[in-house]
């Protein structure tokens, strides 16, 4: 394998905790609905599977031709405020300063839609030290799809094995796996109950982003 010269990270539940703000616009979106809002807690586990998800989540008894119209407004509503209470994880800060301090890239691989995940790169000054950003709408096709994961190595034209590649979901895990690069499993992001992330056999499951310094090289 190559020395590592990137991370690539995911960006709700990885990096950002953008659960508080995403729940705010999916509540706007039940109050247009006449729905009552949901409690943060029934959210933030679907979070990392995206706004079809969240929006199920809200409104179950919603025909999903109903919801999928809803999408729309849901997006323009978070576009309105994508950092008024989300925060970055703890250790993040930390974790991205230790990757430049070596030397290395950082970039963002997501399914949120590019646009978004820029407000927020933006919203947290990244602007100018997220070396590559893939949206869910930058290809046509999204995690687990590895196409995306393969583009931003493209980007940055390095070997998919010379990036590691950080994520809190299944789908993060398994796009890694298909772009032949390492991957570890953020402990501390969203998911259900009953998944198990040792499940889904990433290289290394941290439970923290100070976890993942550890294995960068020194
Ligand atoms: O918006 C989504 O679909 C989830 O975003 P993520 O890939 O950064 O977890
Ligand atoms: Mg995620």
């Amino acid at each position: 394998m190559p020395p590592l010269q990137a991370v690539l990270f995911d960006l709700d539940g990885t990096l950002v905790d953008t659960a508080p703000d995403l729940c705010h616009a999916v509540n706007r979106v039940c109050a247009d609905h006449g729905s009552p809002p949901v409690p943060l807690e029934r959210l933030r586990p679907v979070v990392s599977k995206g706004g079809r998800a969240m929006l199920a989540a809200a409104l179950p008894d919603v025909a999903e031709a109903a919801r999928e119209a809803m999408i729309p407004p849901f997006l323009d509503y978070y576009a309105q405020a994508v950092k008024v209470d989300s925060v970055l994880f703890p250790g993040v800060d930390a974790l991205l300063g230790a990757i430049e301090a070596r030397g290395l890239r950082w970039g963002i691989v997501t399914n949120k839609p590019e646009g978004l995940a820029r407000a927020v790169v933006d919203g947290f000054g990244w602007t100018q030290r997220c070396a590559v950003l893939v949206g869910g709408d930058t290809l046509p096709q999204r995690k687990p799809d590895p196409a995306p994961l393969r583009h931003a190595c493209a980007q940055l034209g390095i070997a998919a094995d010379a990036a590691l590649y950080v994520g809190d979901d299944e789908r993060d895990v398994l796009a890694a796996r298909a772009a032949g690069m390492p991957v570890v499993a953020a402990a501390w992001g969203y998911r259900l109950p009953h998944e198990d992330p040792v499940s889904w056999q990433a290289d290394r499951l941290c439970a923290d982003a100070g976890a993942v310094i550890a294995l960068l090289p020194p």
